[in-house]
């Protein structure tokens, strides 16, 4: 904190920046309190509330989290059983864990680190439950950092990864907290109890919908990294003959590596892409909301929730072919990868758990489709919903980006609508609606995919024909652009084939192209990795270091193994050495060994 003040960072994407250099393997134990705490006490609480509390939370005289999910409930919001009542009396909101499957368990550095929670709790006053609502709660004692009287705080126990924050639990023993604690920008309780209802009950929501954003940016930033350390050392590692009786090849030579890893280089690329999409709608429409224009709530809801279970889907997937395309060496963790992946597979499930996201979208593209089908005018990014579905492909040998994103189009308005019509059958067949819903649920997902995969797509089109880029460079760009597209159809290409869309020589001009395009990116590959010019420190890998001096940086790590400080470990005296007298004293064992 005082470095950043020294070095005059003021941006939080400066701020951001220097917290990865600075734990650059472990997240940051003030992340929440940076990424989630402030930005909500900023978006959530009234301007007099914000102007109180924003600047001791950037200033670090609080340290807050963001504690929402209980033992009981994580996905159901309106499930959660801590409850916020309201005292008139003492003009105070009474928290309390009324139960097992209340106490609040998983929040980000509760455990040691906080002394402030914004807590989600039911909100109870005048004897009525008006959901739940965002609550600043002090946890800790300002002078001596004690847990405050009323709470029971511990740390929840070692996880997958995740290994720098102090997951938490916390219960609630009739803790009382004053009125003006309540984030009041958009519901309010008076003083006399009564309540004043938000625009927009989900505005509660908004925290959530922020970071979902922010995660997308966390999927591309942890696939890239380890696309640069696989593909780095795809250079350095030699193994095994390609000529017989050759030198020994770069593995990055073999057209089954370049299949793995050129396609997550390609990945890597339109998911920088698609994240800065994403924030730019997100600064849109949150502008928008915070200026009390709710209309565009739903889609940026739909878009985010998305976005984020499709890119950590994919990325988590990546992350785990580029460990294994480096072989043993990728198993250590020396390499870098698996703390990558340790610390990116939570985001499949925090911030809203992937599935459950999914079909948050999928939700709204049911009602698209229904809107679409009466004639009503739709959202740019959901026009293609109304895509004549009998027309088929033009695609040619040039598998020019027009046809691909013509084809991603058609494959997600087709997908939506076996899903929309499989709900309407259901519905038609007697099911009540949640059940004719819960029953097309599957589809469901598979269309949401496809959607979020057309926007990637049509993304990284549409920036590579606005944007004013080199032509070298351009000519790079389109061959991974092409190459995320064509692979996508290649490894899909049921979904994209079941209604004919494509004949038989399109589908060979595809499988074709795909391995064209693999030899066309091999003599860029190491340039396209370094140029998101992750410094070493970074990256913390011996494979993919900058300088390619791999083994002696494997030996140098190895070396510096704890088991390493002596030569005979205390195995040795404690059991080793006891077994061995005691069998070499044993009758039915021959001494001579
Ligand atoms: C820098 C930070 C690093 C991060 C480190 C990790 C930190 C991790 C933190 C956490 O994990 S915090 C806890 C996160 N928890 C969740 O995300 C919970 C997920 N669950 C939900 O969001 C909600 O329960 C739900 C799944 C959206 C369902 O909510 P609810 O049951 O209240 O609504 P529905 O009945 O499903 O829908 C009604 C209606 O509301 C619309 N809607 C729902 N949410 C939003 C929203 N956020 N914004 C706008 N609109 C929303 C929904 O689309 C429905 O609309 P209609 O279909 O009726 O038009
Ligand atoms: C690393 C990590 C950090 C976290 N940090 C925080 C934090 O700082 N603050 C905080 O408040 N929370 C935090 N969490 C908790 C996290 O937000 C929840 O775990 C997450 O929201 C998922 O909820 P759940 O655990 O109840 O999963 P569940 O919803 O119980 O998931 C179990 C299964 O049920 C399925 N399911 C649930 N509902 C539906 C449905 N409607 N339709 C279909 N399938 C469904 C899911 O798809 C899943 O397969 C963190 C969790 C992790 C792993």
């Amino acid at each position: 904190m005082d470095r950043m003040e020294e070095l005059g960072f003021r941006s939080e994407t400066d701020r951001q920046i220097f917290r990865e250099a600075a734990a650059p393997v472990e997240l940051s134990p003030f992340g929440l309190h940076s990424g989630m705490f402030v930005p909500t006490l900023e978006r959530q609480g009234t301007p007099e509330q914000s102007r109180k509390w924003v600047p001791l939370g950037k200033s670090f005289k609080m340290i807050g989290t963001y504690a929402q999910t209980e033992l009981g409930h994580g996905t159901f919001i309106r499930g959660l059983e801590t409850t916020a009542t309201f005292d008139p009396e003492t003009q105070e909101f009474i928290l309390d864990s009324p139960t097992l499957s209340s106490i609040k368990y998983w929040p980000g550095n509760v455990a040691k680190t906080v002394n402030h929670c914004l807590v989600m709790a039911q909100l109870y006053t005048q004897g009525k439950c008006h959901g739940t609502h965002l609550f600043l709660v002090q946890v800790r004692n300002m002078e001596d950092h004690t847990i405050m009287p009323g709470l029971e705080i511990g740390d929840i126990g070692p996880k997958l990864g995740f290994d720098g924050v102090d997951n938490g639990f916390m219960r609630f023993n009739k803790y009382r907290i004053p009125r003006m604690n309540m984030l009041m920008r958009y519901a309010k309780v008076l003083e006399n109890g009564d309540y004043i209802k938000p625009k927009n009950a989900k505005l509660t929501y908004g925290a959530m919908v922020m970071i979902r954003v922010f995660i997308v940016m966390d999927a591309f930033k942890t696939l890239s990294r380890a696309a640069v350390i696989a593909v780095r050392y795809s250079a350095v590692r030699r193994q095994s003959e390609l000529r017989p009786g050759g030198e020994e090849a770069q593995v990055m030579d073999y057209q089954t590596q370049q299949y793995k890893l050129f396609p997550l280089l390609a990945t890597s690329y339109a998911f920088l892409l698609a994240a800065e999409g994403m924030s730019q709608i997100y600064a849109k429409i949150s502008s928008d909301i915070e200026r009390g224009n709710l209309e565009d709530m739903p889609q940026l809801h739909a878009l985010a929730c998305g976005l984020k279970a499709f890119c950590t889907w994919v990325a988590c997937e990546g992350i785990e072919v580029c460990r294994m395309s480096c072989g043993g060496h990728g198993y250590s963790h020396a390499s870098g990868i698996p703390k990558i992946y340790a610390n990116i597979v939570g985001a499949c499930t925090y911030e809203g758990e992937n599935t459950v996201m999914m079909l948050q979208t999928a939700r709204y593209l049911s009602k698209c489709y229904i809107r679409g089908q009466r004639g009503e005018s739709l959202p740019e990014l959901i026009q293609y919903l109304t895509t004549d579905l009998n027309v088929k492909s033009t695609l040619g040998e040039d598998c020019s980006f027009e046809s691909l994103v013509a084809a991603y189009s058609h494959r997600a308005a087709r997908m939506v609508a076996v899903a929309c019509k499989l709900q309407q059958t259901n519905k038609k067949k007697g099911m009540a609606g949640h059940d004719a819903w819960n029953k097309s649920t599957v589809p469901f997902i598979a269309a949401t995919k496809a959607h979020c995969h057309l926007f990637i797509v049509r993304n990284f089109v549409t920036i590579l024909s606005q944007k004013k880029i080199d032509p070298a460079t351009h000519n790079v760009l389109s061959q991974l652009c092409t190459l995320y597209a064509v692979y996508g159809i290649v490894e899909n290409m049921g979904e994209f084939m079941q209604d004919g869309y494509f004949n038989q020589d399109q589908v060979s001009i595809l499988n074709r192209k795909v391995l064209a395009l693999l030899e066309d990116i091999r003599p860029n590959a190491v340039a396209l990795v370094d140029a998101f010019d992750y410094p070493d420190h970074l990256l913390q890998s011996c494979l993919g270091r900058y300088d390619g001096q791999v083994y002696e940086a494997l030996y140098e790590y190895s070396k510096s193994s704890p088991l390493n400080n002596t030569d005979i470990h205390s195995s040795y005296y404690n059991y080793i050495r006891p077994m061995m007298q005691k069998r070499s004293e044993s009758k039915n064992i021959s001494a001579k060994l």
